[in-house]
């Protein structure tokens, strides 16, 4: 296989580059390659269905493109023309097993921006906003900085992020010079193939714990949440009202079931639908669904002006939508979670919560740092290493 050629290249990726970063590596799952950022394939979600097409159509066309949308939907977003493409029948790298568990917490410098406190503080201004009757649900976010001795090795992240074959893993550099988003989403968005459209939410979330009774116990909890119940419902069913118009058959919403990465448990709801045109762009779908409540909040302007208000960290490409297309108008696109951007020898991760009525400040800061775990183990820190005394 020829995988491993793109691999040998990765780490280059974090050494800072000129601008433009020219014929950078990437990878999307499966799909991994080299590719450039078109000057021309730049633009708002609901632009971009239309360029891509119009790109794929050319003679001489890429079979696909990549590409990642920012939190933001005034913001562009951007596809990268692939010049080398690689596709492995498996979302996991045969060497994931390669590289060594190291700890890094004497290497690493790492800071929490806000720090945990001023947090839970945002978590309870949005409980108030909740009270008052504002917004239902608002997902608020923070960020941790981690800075090394030397520039960070992206294929060694890259490697040790593909060892969990129950996420997509992606990796592309950003139009910001120097700048790679790395991540493994949990979350599918939506994907299309043929006429099936598909998507995946999740909302409401519990750590996963070292012993297998209290992570039982753990998940069960979840099931039983009445609080988390309605935080995803609320997510569930806004997929499902924004995919209707676009389906002439579409599931319905059931009770919401288990999924778990290493890090934690989710409720999840698999929504499958037939299109009523079967050649509608996944990145139509993309943009009407971007950013759905799980991300945002409930209902979304109410919720994006909570988060302007309360975060203090811009969200750039994270909470955004990261994936593929093709010439068909087909592909998968998850939701921009358990990521990173990395710029030479510092990297900031991202992690958010929902809030909703019935949250708890401290439960969210530490549901928060739990979800910077997926990244935290990448670079080699325990995933436990923000949660406070006897949490951890
Ligand atoms: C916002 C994030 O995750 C989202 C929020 C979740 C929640 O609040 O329970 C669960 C999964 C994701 O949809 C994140 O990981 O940063």
């Amino acid at each position: 296989m020829a995988e491993h050629k793109v691999f040998e290249n990765f780490g280059r990726v974090g050494t800072p580059t000129p601008v433009p970063q020219k014929n950078a590596p990437f990878r999307m799952g499966a799909v991994s390659g080299v590719g450039h950022v078109d000057a021309g394939l730049t633009g708002v979600a609901s632009n971009l269905a239309a360029l891509a097409g119009a790109r794929l159509r050319e003679p001489g066309a890429p079979d696909l493109l990549v590409g990642a949308l920012p939190f933001d939907r005034k913001a562009d977003g951007f596809l990268l023309v692939p010049e080398t493409v690689y596709q492995n029948d498996s979302d996991v790298l045969t060497s994931a097993s390669a590289v060594p568990e190291h700890d890094a917490r004497s290497t690493l410098s790492f800071s929490e921006v806000p720090p945990r406190a001023h947090y839970a503080d945002a978590v309870a201004q949005a409980l108030i906003a909740i009270t008052a009757g504002e917004v239902d649900k608002v997902v608020l976010a923070r960020t941790l900085d981690v800075t090394g001795p030397q520039v960070f090795d992206i294929a060694e992240l890259v490697t040790r992020l593909a060892a969990d074959a129950s996420t997509m893993l992606y990796c592309l550099p950003l139009p910001d010079p120097g700048a790679t988003l790395v991540g493994a989403s949990p979350e599918l968005l939506v994907s299309r193939s043929g006429r099936v459209v598909r998507s995946h939410p999740l909302a409401g979330s519990a750590r996963r714990r070292r012993d297998a009774d209290a992570d039982r116990s753990a998940a069960a909890g979840l099931e039983a949440s009445a609080k988390d119940a309605h935080e995803h419902a609320l997510v569930a069913e806004h997929v499902r009202d924004i995919l209707a118009p676009f389906c002439r058959k579409l599931s319905r919403i059931e009770a919401p079931k288990l999924s778990a990465t290493p890090a934690m448990w989710h409720l999840g709801s698999m929504i499958e639908g037939e299109l009523k045109d079967p050649d509608t762009p996944v990145l139509d779908l993309t943009a009407a669904l971007h950013p759905t409540p799980a991300v945002c909040g409930s209902p979304t302007n109410a919720a994006d002006a909570a988060i302007a208000r309360l975060e203090t960290e811009p969200r750039g490409f994270y909470a955004g939508a990261v994936g593929w297309t093709n010439e068909r108008g087909e592909g998968a696109w998850h939701v921009t979670i358990r990521c990173a951007v990395v710029r030479g020898a510092m990297a900031r991760l991202y992690a958010g919560a929902g809030i909703v009525a019935g949250s708890d400040p401290m439960s969210e800061a530490d549901e928060t740092a739990a979800k910077f775990g997926t990244l935290l183990a990448a670079f080699g820190l325990s995933p436990r290493l923000l949660l406070q005394g006897a949490n951890r």
